[in-house]
């Protein structure tokens, strides 16, 4: 007998979907929230024909299968499966032993200085972003227009991670890029979907097979035109990753090592013994997830910064005030970032409020015990303050929820507010996340390698922007949607194109 039947939860709707169209089919984190208000921290989702699911907010429960568990808690196989789609067999489809040796290797080429060194390819290409913006502003009639700024962030991020992470310039700022880049803008939302009825059913409906082997056999054996795209992509980029591997190691051969994060992989896989060392598919494949796993996140997180900033006038001034006068004309610095007390707050509570990804899916490998932060009351009554976990029972981590927690954040964690970290709301004490203890970058053995890389870039671009120009709302966010799809994407009610219009203007420098 499954040992979370008698937890609290929502009737099944169906008993084809159970409660997954009510939990999926909404904006991004809604079905979270609800939860979280009805049932608390802990709740039981039913699956489709007969699954179920134990949906985690609470602390001591994530912080224990995060942290405490190391590989005890997998990744569900179906899903593993649909990584392998967008990014082959690296990092981020990788389990147990095969990942630790995957991510010792990487591991270097992702600590704190490697990432501070990445600083001025982040700078470069923001600086590039605000050209374009002020040609364009500057061709216009009052100096103001409305732009898809998602559309903008994404070009650019992916030239951050062209230029950072491989030492190639894709020109996707100056002309859109090429085939494989523009292969790769929106490949997530493209391959994982804003949530559809049919969707749902058939991806949870593989959970039956239990094991990722069967349902990659599956995929390469069905056609549609999601698939096709990916089996396009994957042809398109791997030429490219092929070329860069031979051409990074021959350059580690003449002595000539860069120190964007591919030369510093291929110079630490160089010096593993023989047996950890990744193969050329794995390097391939670690190649396809940096550019996926560094480029939307990114594109997306910045998105919703700008948008939280067009939203608050008072918030945007105060960081832009902050900004220039750190500043002061000179080449940003590490430690100039370091002085924004400000910039943090507001990049804190973007990720916060705003976690490119709201969900962690994993599965017990063991029977386990879960301690709890907040006792529960089952169904039949009983108090509980730690809950028996069978192997094989399947878990939703909400990243959503958890970021909304009264408990950690305070009594208003649905609002945007920046001043919670300066002014004591923030409860420091038990550390569950790796970034201001937000689950946003996840933790743990799989937690983001790529989270500095991400917080020194947004940084960047969050400067050079603030400092150079305003942001406005416009009618279209009337429409806005937060969609689930692989990463949270703004979308407008009735389209179906990744978007975020906003009022661009060139900031005033008297101010
Ligand atoms: C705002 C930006 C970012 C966010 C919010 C973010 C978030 C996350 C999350 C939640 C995970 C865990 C996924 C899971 O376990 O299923 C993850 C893993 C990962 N991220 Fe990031 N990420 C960001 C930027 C980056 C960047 C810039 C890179 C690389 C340059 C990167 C590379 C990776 C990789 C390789 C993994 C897999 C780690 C593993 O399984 O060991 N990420 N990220």
């Amino acid at each position: 007998r499954s040992s979370i039947r008698d937890i609290c939860g929502p009737e099944p709707e169906s008993f084809w979907l159970g409660n997954l169209k009510q939990f999926f089919m909404r904006q991004a984190g809604e079905g979270d929230f609800e939860l979280q208000e009805r049932y608390g921290r802990i709740a039981r989702l039913h699956g489709s024909i007969g699954g179920e699911y134990l949906w985690v907010a609470d602390p001591k429960a994530l912080q224990h299968i995060y942290q405490a568990s190391g590989y005890n808690y997998a990744k569900q196989p179906e899903r593993r499966a649909l990584s392998r789609l967008h990014s082959g067999h690296g990092l981020v489809w990788a389990e147990g032993e095969v990942h630790r040796r995957q991510r010792k290797t990487m591991l270097p080429a992702f600590g704190a200085p490697e990432s501070k060194a990445l600083l001025p390819y982040f700078i470069h290409i923001s600086e590039s972003l605000s050209m374009r913006w002020k040609d364009i502003l500057l061709a216009s009639r009052d100096f103001a227009k409305e732009l898809d700024v998602t559309e903008w962030l994404s070009r650019a991020t992916m030239d951050a991670i062209g230029e950072a992470a491989f030492d190639c310039q894709f020109g996707a700022l100056d002309n859109g890029g090429s085939e494989v880049l523009r292969a790769y803008n929106n490949l997530l939302p493209m391959v994982l979907g804003v949530p559809t009825t049919d969707g749902i059913w058939k991806r949870d409906a593989m959970r039956i097979f239990n094991s990722s082997a069967i349902v990659e056999w599956i995929h390469d054996r069905q056609t549609n035109d999601v698939l096709q795209r990916a089996r396009e992509c994957e042809q398109m980029v791997m030429k490219v990753a092929k070329e860069l591997v031979s051409s990074k190691a021959e350059a580690l051969v003449q002595g000539k090592g860069s120190r964007d994060i591919f030369s510093l992989l291929v110079k630490a896989n160089a010096a593993e013994d023989a047996a950890s060392r990744l193969s050329d598919e794995e390097m391939y494949a670690e190649m396809r997830t940096i550019l996926l796993a560094g480029h939307e996140t990114t594109a997306m997180a910045l998105s919703w910064a700008l948008l939280e900033l067009a939203r608050h006038p008072e918030v945007q001034t105060r960081l832009r005030e902050e900004v220039r006068g750190c500043k002061r004309g000179e080449e940003l610095s590490a430690s100039a970032l370091d002085s924004m007390p400000y910039l943090q707050a507001v990049l804190r509570e973007v990720l916060r409020v705003h976690p490119p990804a709201i969900h962690n899916f994993r599965q017990a490998v063991r029977d386990d015990v879960l301690p709890l932060a907040h006792p529960i009351t089952t169904k039949s009554g009983s108090v509980l303050t730690e809950l028996p976990i069978q192997k094989g029972t399947r878990l939703i981590l909400s990243i959503a929820a958890y970021n909304r927690d009264p408990d950690l954040w305070g009594s208003d964690p649905h609002m945007f507010d920046p001043d919670r970290w300066l002014d004591g709301r923030v409860k420091k004490g038990q550390v569950v996340g790796m970034y201001g203890n937000l689950l946003s970058f996840s933790a743990g053995v799989r937690g983001c390698i790529g989270w500095r890389f991400a917080i020194y870039e947004m940084q960047a671009f969050l400067v050079e922007l603030v400092s150079n120009f305003e942001f406005g709302p416009t009618e279209d966010l009337k429409r806005l949607r937060r969609e689930p799809c692989g990463v949270v994407a703004p979308m407008l009610e009735g389209e179906q194109a990744v978007q975020l219009p906003l009022r661009v203007s060139l900031a005033n420098y008297d101010v």
